[in-house]
C-alpha cells in the first residue's frame, strides 16, 4: 500500500475511534441522566425485536394449512389448525403494541431526564470556563454548537443505538428464517441496502461540514433577530428606523442558508432514489427466484408467502439498520461538539497548595511589570505596567478612553491573568490563592451593571448570596448607595419586582439601576471595592450626594475608583493618570495641579467649560 492509501486508512481509523468515543461518552452521560429508564428501554427493544420475527414464522403456518384445508374441506380440526396460528399472531401483534406504546412513555422520560442533564452539565461549564471564553467569536462559536449538539442529538443517538439493537435482533431472527432457503439469500438481502448506506453516510459528512462551516452566520441570524425583537433595542429601532436595514441582512443570510439547505436536500434525494433502484432490482431477481423453486415444486406456497414477507419486511429493516448507523454516525459528529466544550479546561485555576487569603490588605495592591495583551491582538494594553494602591486608600485612576482602566481591573479580579510580570496582595503573586476565596475579597462594580428581573431586595442580595435574607444589611447597603428612598417608594418595597420583563415588574431609570448595582457591590462588605465609572448615570447633585456616603463606607478599606469625572477623582487619597497603558502622572488632586502636567490641563479645561464645576467630560 502505497503512503497515500496509509494515510487514507490512517484518517478513516481516527475518524472511527472518534465516532467510538463520542458513543461511549454518550452512553455513559444517558446513563448517568437516566439509567433506571435507559435499562428498561433497551429490555423493551430487545423484545420488540424478537417479535416480528416470531409472528412470521406463523405466517408459513396458516398458509400452508389454508392450502390444507382448501384441499380438504372444512373440519373442526382444520380449523383449529388454522385459527391457533391466527390467535398467537394477534396476541403478538396485541403485545407489540402494547410495547410500542410504553415505549413512548418510556423514551418522554427518558428524554427529560437526559436534556436536564445537559442542559446542567452545559451551564456548569458555561460558569466554569474563564471570562475570557465569552470576548471571543470561536468560543461563543463553541458554546452555540454544544447547545445545537445537545439539543436531541444525546437522545437521537441513543434512540438510533436501541434500534439498531431492535432491528439487528429482528434481522438476526429473519436471516435464521432465510438460511434454510439458501446462505446466499440473506447475505444478498444485506447487500442490497448498502448502496444506500454509503449514500446516508456521505450525505451526513456534507450536512455536518455545512453545519459547521455556517455556525457564525446562524449566530449573526440569532444577532439580527435580537435587534429587531428585544426590549433594550426596541426604543432606538424606532428612533433611527433602521429595522428594514437588519431585517435585509437577516432576508439576505437566510437566503443564502436555504439556498445551500436546498442543495444538500436535493444531493439527499437523489442518492436515496438512486439507493432504491439498487434494492428494487435486487429483490425482484430474489423473488423471480423463489417463483421459480415454487412453480419447480421445491418449494410450497407458504415458503413464497414466508419468503416474499421476510425478503420485503428484511429489506426495509436492513435499509433502517443502515440508517441507524448513518444517524448514530451524524449524531455523533454532531454530539462531539458537545464534549468538545465540555473537554474546555479553564486556565483561570487554583494552584496545587493555594496560600489563604489575608481577612483585608495589610499593605498593599501591587502591579509589576505586568505585560497583557488580549489573546488575538497584536498589541499590548499594559506594557511594564507598574501601579501601586496602598491599603486602606481610595485610589482614582482617571485616563482616557482605551487607555486600559478596566483591562487592569480585569486583571486584578482574575478574569485573566498577565503574560509576564506579576500582581500582588501583600506580596504574595495572586496566582497563589484559590480563585474564589481570593473574588471573596472584591467587591465590583463594573460599567454597566446588570438589572437582574427580580425584586428590589434580592437584587441587593445577589451581591452575597449566603446572606440573601439579611433584611438589616440589605436595606442599610441601600441607604449607602442611596436607593432606599426609592425602593420605600414602590408598591411592595424591597418585594417589589424590578423590570418589565415579567408580570407585575416596575422599571428603575438608568442612573437608580446604578445605585442598586452599588447597593449590591456593598451589601458584599468586601475588603477591596473596585467601582468603574460608578456615577456616570448619576446626576450631579446625586453624585455629590453618594461621595459623601462612599467616603464612610470606604472608611479603612482599599478601593479602586475608576472614572472620567474629576469631581470623583479629587476627592480620592491618590489620582494616577493613565494614558496608553502606562500611569504618566501620580499625586493628590492639589500636588497634580502643582504639577500643570496632563491632569491639570484636563482640569482646567473642565472647569473653564462648566461654570458649575460639574464635570461632564472625561480627561482626553
Ligand atoms: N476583549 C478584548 N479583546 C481585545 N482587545 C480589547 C478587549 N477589551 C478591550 N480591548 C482593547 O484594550 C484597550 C484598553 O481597553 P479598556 O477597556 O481597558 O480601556 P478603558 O481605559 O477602560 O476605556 P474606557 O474609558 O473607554 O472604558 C482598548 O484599546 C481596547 O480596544
Amino acid at each position: 500500500m502505497n503512503s497515500q492509501g496509509l494515510d487514507i486508512l490512517k484518517r478513516k481509523f481516527r475518524s472511527a475511534n472518534t465516532i467510538i468515543n463520542h458513543l461511549i461518552q454518550t452512553l455513559s452521560l444517558v446513563w448517568a441522566a437516566s439509567g433506571y429508564w435507559t435499562l428498561a428501554s433497551m429490555v423493551m427493544l430487545l423484545v420488540q425485536g424478537i417479535l416480528p420475527a416470531i409472528s412470521l414464522t406463523f405466517t408459513r403456518q396458516v398458509v400452508d394449512n389454508l392450502v390444507v384445508v382448501a384441499g380438504n374441506g372444512l373440519s373442526v380440526a382444520n380449523v383449529q389448525k388454522i385459527l391457533i396460528p391466527v390467535a398467537l399472531m394477534a396476541g403478538i401483534m396485541l403485545l407489540g403494541e402494547f410495547f410500542n406504546s410504553s415505549g413512548e412513555w418510556i423514551r418522554t422520560a427518558q428524554s427529560e431526564l437526559v436534556n436536564d442533564h445537559i442542559t446542567a452539565l452545559i451551564h456548569n461549564q458555561s460558569v466554569a470556563v474563564d471570562y475570557g471564553f465569552y470576548e471571543y467569536s470561536e468560543y461563543n462559536d463553541k458554546l452555540n454548537r454544544a447547545r445545537e449538539g445537545a439539543s436531541g442529538r444525546s437522545l437521537a443517538l441513543l434512540e438510533s443505538i436501541g434500534s439498531l439493537l431492535k432491528n439487528s435482533v429482528t434481522l438476526l431472527a429473519m436471516a435464521t428464517i432465510l438460511i434454510p432457503y439458501g446462505l446466499w439469500l440473506p447475505t444478498i438481502l444485506i447487500i442490497s441496502a448498502f448502496p444506500a448506506f454509503y449514500i446516508l453516510m456521505y450525505l451526513s459528512k456534507i450536512q455536518y461540514q455545512w453545519s459547521q462551516r455556517t455556525t457564525t452566520d446562524r449566530r449573526w441570524l440569532m444577532y439580527y433577530d435580537y435587534l429587531l425583537t428585544n426590549s433594550s433595542t426596541a426604543a432606538e429601532v424606532r428612533l433611527f428606523d433602521f429595522a428594514n436595514h437588519f431585517q435585509s441582512a437577516y432576508q439576505i443570510l437566510r437566503r443564502r442558508l436555504v439556498k445551500e439547505q436546498f442543495h444538500l436536500l436535493k444531493l439527499q434525494t437523489l442518492g436515496r432514489f438512486i439507493a432504491a433502484i439498487i434494492a428494487l432490482i435486487i429483490t425482484g431477481g430474489a423473488l423471480a427466484w423463489m417463483g421459480r423453486q415454487v412453480l419447480l415444486g421445491i418449494l410450497t406456497l407458504g415458503d413464497l408467502a414466508l419468503f416474499f414477507q421476510v425478503f420485503n419486511q428484511g429489506q426495509g429493516i436492513v435499509k433502517e439498520l443502515l440508517s441507524n448507523i448513518g444517524k448514530i454516525y451524524r449524531n455523533s459528529l454532531f454530539i462531539g461538539n458537545l464534549f468538545e466544550f465540555l473537554q474546555i479546561q479553564p486556565t483561570i485555576v487554583d494552584p496545587e497548595n493555594p496560600v489563604a487569603v489575608p481577612t483585608k490588605p495589610q499593605k498593599e495592591i501591587r502591579f509589576r511589570q505586568v505585560t497583557f495583551r488580549y489573546p488575538g491582538a497584536t498589541e499590548a494594553v499594559l506594557e511594564n505596567f507598574n501601579l501601586t494602591i496602598p491599603a486602606g486608600k481610595i485610589v482614582a485612576i482617571v485616563g482616557d478612553n482605551g487607555a486600559g482602566k478596566s483591562t487592569l481591573i480585569k486583571l486584578l479580579c482574575r478574569f485573566y491573568d498577565p503574560d509576564s510580570g506579576r500582581i500582588e496582595l501583600d506580596g504574595i503573586d495572586l496566582r497563589n490563592f484559590a480563585v474564589k476565596e481570593f473574588r471573596r475579597l472584591i467587591t465590583v462594580l463594573f460599567q454597566s451593571p446588570i438589572p437582574y428581573y427580580t425584586t428590589a431586595g434580592e437584587n441587593i442580595a445577589l451581591g452575597d448570596i449566603t446572606a440573601l435574607s439579611n433584611q438589616v444589611e440589605i436595606e442599610s447597603a441601600a441607604k449607602a448607595s442611596g436607593i432606599h428612598e426609592k425602593i420605600m417608594r414602590l408598591p411592595l418595597g424591597y418585594n417589589t419586582m424590578l423590570g418589565k420583563l415579567f408580570p407585575d415588574g416596575t422599571d428603575l431609570s438608568g442612573g437608580q439601576w446604578q445605585r442598586l448595582a452599588l447597593a449590591r457591590a456593598f451589601f458584599r462588605r468586601a475588603q477591596i471595592i473596585i467601582l468603574d465609572e460608578p456615577t456616570s448615570a448619576m446626576d450631579p447633585w446625586a453624585e455629590y450626594d453618594w461621595l459623601e456616603r462612599f467616603r464612610t463606607l470606604a472608611e479603612g478599606r482599599t478601593a479602586v475608583v475608576i472614572t472620567h469625572r474629576f469631581t470623583l477623582a479629587m476627592q480620592a487619597d491618590i489620582i494616577h493618570v493613565m494614558r496608553a497603558g502606562r500611569i504618566v502622572e501620580s499625586g493628590n488632586h492639589d500636588e497634580l495641579l502643582a504639577l500643570g502636567g496632563l491632569y491639570a490641563q484636563s482640569w482646567k479645561a473642565q472647569m473653564e467649560s462648566s461654570s458649575s464645576q460639574k464635570v461632564k467630560n472625561g480627561i482626553a
